[in-house]
């Protein structure tokens, strides 16, 4: 088992390039089963552990593919028959495998796919995916662990309204739509940009989605879709991630291959807390100069504030002066960190579905667990900061989301390294770089 050693107190500074968005290439891989003809090209790929379970999915299904991740580019011929059962074992480790359940349901007018169960940050049903479903013609049913999906007569273009603004329930509607009989309306459709890029795919590759980034989203059937090349948009929650730890340490960062346009939540509360944001051609520039004023912010769908930032946004109000009251109100369990803060002395505590921090807290390294990927990241944000050295194990959950993330800041000027447990001793490190 691997742990990232941190040893706390160095300023960030220089320029990282940030990859493609893990939660944009997962969707637009499992799209890429819609093609009947033609190869999709996909770039931009970020070389994550959630990236490599989708291509063994998209195999275990019959499509053939050939990832190169040294130039970031993933090949998938879905060309021949397809089979429509996902399996328990790719389901368990990435939830978004749910996401073949649209592109085969249009296809072969059938999936059956494991059932994902809770997570760490919440229950996560699916209902709002099958009322979906149902309303274009499908029959739903359950067993096994397993739900499947069946419409018998085909596909049909449907009017549905969402609960609540779901991104993968609007992205297992957008390309189950992409195939059907006639026009499917998705009203209180999500809007993240990640939205908008699948969109965008579909559409090169013949299909005709009209609103994506709005509530509302038509799609008009079409009778086939076609292989095209694809680049994926720059990953929003890295982005963030990175301008976290620019603020954090008081450092001064250019984040390459940023977009602002994706992040302005976050950027305007950023601003509020004293951070300096520029725009540059290349990129966004952070610089920050300590105290930090805290805040109060609250997570909510697209464009309010992103709950993937909110536990790195909790690390970086726990070194803010002032009272901060942070409140989740998308997942119903994304605190799971704030008992790993404690452990470095963070002066938090939970009220149903806020925490408050006064700040700023001295923080103290320690060993700590990551809970979910975006815990991950925070824990090490905070290692940066604290007095003395953080270990931060279960990096299984770190590996879903980031490509290299302590070389990264490692070459920003951290002290950090990542090792194996086992090898752990004061002076031979087995150095992952
Ligand atoms: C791979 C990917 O893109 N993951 C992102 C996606 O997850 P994901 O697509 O799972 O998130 P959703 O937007 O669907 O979920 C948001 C909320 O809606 C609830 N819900 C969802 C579907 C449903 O049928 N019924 C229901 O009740 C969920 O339990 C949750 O409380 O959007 C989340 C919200 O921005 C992000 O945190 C995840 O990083
Ligand atoms: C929660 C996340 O991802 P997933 O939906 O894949 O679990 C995330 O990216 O922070």
């Amino acid at each position: 088992m691997d742990k990232i050693i941190i040893n706390g107190g160095r300023q960030l500074h220089g320029s990282v390039r940030v990859e493609g968005a893990k939660n944009a290439v997962l969707p637009i891989l499992a799209a890429a089963l819609l093609a009947t003809e033609g190869v999709n090209v996909i770039r931009e790929v970020p070389n994550l552990s959630d990236v490599r379970t989708i291509n063994e999915v998209l195999k275990s299904l019959y499509a053939k593919t050939e990832y190169k991740p040294e130039i970031g580019e993933l090949i998938i011929d879905s060309t021949e028959t397809l089979t429509s059962e996902a399996q328990f074992e790719y389901v368990r480790k990435m939830r978004a495998s749910i996401l073949v359940m649209g592109p085969l349901l249009a296809r072969n007018g059938f999936a059956r796919v494991a059932m994902p169960g809770g997570c760490a940050i919440g229950s996560r049903p699916i209902d709002q995916h099958l009322k979906g479903f149902e309303a274009m013609g499908a029959d739903i049913s359950f067993g096994h662990g397993f739900v499947e999906a069946r419409a018998k007569n085909g596909l049909q273009g449907a009017k549905i309204y969402l609960d609540f603004p779901s991104v993968g329930a609007t992205e297992n509607i957008m390309t189950a739509a992409a195939l059907a009989n006639g026009t499917t309306l998705i009203e209180n459709a999500a809007k993240e940009p990640e939205i908008v890029d699948l969109a965008n795919f579909i559409n090169e590759m013949g299909g005709r989605v009209i609103g994506a980034g709005t509530d509302v989203i038509r799609i008009e059937g079409v009778e086939k879709l076609v292989g095209a090349v694809h680049n994926i948009i720059p990953d929003r929650i890295e982005t963030g991630t990175f301008m976290v730890a620019a603020a954090i340490t008081g450092g001064d960062v250019t984040i390459e291959n940023a977009l602002p346009e994706h992040n302005a939540a976050l950027i305007s509360k950023l601003q509020e807390m004293g951070v300096v944001i520029t725009e540059l051609d290349e990129g966004l520039r952070i610089t920050a100069q300590h105290p930090l004023k805290s805040v109060d912010l609250k997570t909510m769908p697209h464009p309010g504030f992103p709950t993937d930032m909110q536990s790195q946004m909790m690390a970086l109000m726990l070194k803010a002066e002032g009272t901060g009251v942070l409140t989740e109100t998308v997942f119903e369990n994304r605190f799971m960190h704030v008992e790993e803060f404690r452990r470095m002395n963070a002066d938090i505590k939970i009220e149903g579905r806020s925490v408050i921090m006064n700040g700023p807290s001295d923080l103290q390294g320690a060993e700590v667990a990551a809970t979910d990927l975006r815990a991950a990241a925070a824990l090490i944000l905070a290692g940066l900061v604290a007095e003395g050295v953080t270990r931060v194990t279960e990096l299984i959950h770190l590996d879903r989301g980031y490509v290299n993330f302590h070389q990264k800041l490692k070459a920003l000027g951290a002290d950090i390294s990542r090792v194996s447990s086992e090898s752990e001793t004061a002076d031979t490190e087995v150095v992952h770089s």
